[in-house]
């Protein structure tokens, strides 16, 4: 994927502008920033959902949304009603021919190898044990192993996925992403993945991408995840602590503005450490309290 200058609008305010980016064949990405910046609408742009409205975006060597099949996306968060009787199967199923019309005749080929490819996978994300049961009654990890089989199922070359760790408890965050690194690195799947705590993934990933209102910065986690990186692309005082198990934390990152505000605007208040409360500190000032 390379992103050159790229911008992107929408509602009529500019999200994030002037970002470049470049990911490797076979990478592990993750994608940070405060609630509102723009990461979800990142990936609609990856997917040729939403045009840039600035720059230039290739994906897979093409257009977005001209790599077809070879590109596995998985939104944010879906629940299923508890109600639902459709199986995980099914589910998985709805990634391979969701899309055509019609009903596969029994005995054709093409059906007995949907039905191999969807049974690997499902093996592939360790759901054989409950694939065959109601989706709505299997637990937030367990429906979220069959939305990534989903999205692998078409043997896709770039993943994209938008929160899938969100509403895991800690060992299903820890167990789901273990999966995505293992499909990463033994199946050569680039992956994207939008996160809002990097930490279950940290030891794993080759390049973070933070978005802020204006623009982005992209390395490695060792490069990108400092007090003054974060500080520099904020303009405000971030501060990176690592505890003693080695996790991240990082304070005084702002929310984005629910507003478009020009950057030449006066200041706007901040929000402080995803608190949906206003620090009332003015943009520069020194903050130092808030460390
Ligand atoms: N189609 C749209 N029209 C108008 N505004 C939109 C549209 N899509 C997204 N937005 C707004 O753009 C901003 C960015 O949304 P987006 O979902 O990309 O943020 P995000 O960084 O993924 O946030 P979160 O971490 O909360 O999921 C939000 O303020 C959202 O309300």
């Amino acid at each position: 994927m390379s992103l050159r200058d790229a911008a992107v609008r929408v509602g009529g305010r500019t999200l994030w502008s002037d970002v470049r980016l470049d990911v490797g064949a076979g990478e592990f990405v993750a994608v940070l920033g405060p609630n509102g910046v723009g990461k979800s609408t990142l990936i609609k742009v990856l997917l040729g959902v939403l045009p840039a409205a600035a720059g230039e975006v290739r994906v897979l060597g093409a257009a977005p949304g001209r790599a077809g099949d070879r590109v596995g996306y998985l939104p944010q968060r879906r629940s299923f009603d508890a109600s639902l009787r459709m199986r995980g199967l099914d589910v998985v199923r709805l990634g391979w021919d969701g899309d055509r019309w019609g009903v596969p005749l029994p005995w054709s080929s093409g059906r007995r190898a949907a039905a191999q490819r969807i049974a690997d996978v499902v093996e592939l994300v360790g759901a054989s044990g409950y694939a065959h049961r109601p989706i709505g009654m299997l637990s937030g990890g367990e429906q979220q192993r069959l939305l990534i089989a989903q999205a692998l199922v078409r043997r896709p070359r770039l993943l994209l996925l938008d929160e899938p760790l969100d509403s895991l408890d800690l060992p299903n965050q820890a167990a789901v992403a273990a999966l995505i690194g293992r499909i990463c690195r033994e199946e050569g799947v680039t992956v994207m993945m939008v996160a809002h705590d990097v930490n279950p993934i940290l030891s794993r990933l080759d390049r973070v991408v933070y978005l802020a209102e204006g623009g982005a910065v992209s390395g490695t986690p060792a490069e990108v995840i400092t007090s003054e990186t974060l500080t520099r692309l904020y303009r405000t005082p971030v501060e990176v602590l690592r505890t003693s198990d080695g996790r991240l934390v990082v304070v005084g990152q702002p929310e984005a503005p629910a507003h478009h505000t020009d950057r030449h605007t006066p200041p706007v208040p901040l929000v402080v450490e995803g608190e949906a409360e206003s620090a009332g500190i003015p943009r520069g000032a020194s903050g130092g309290e808030r460390a």
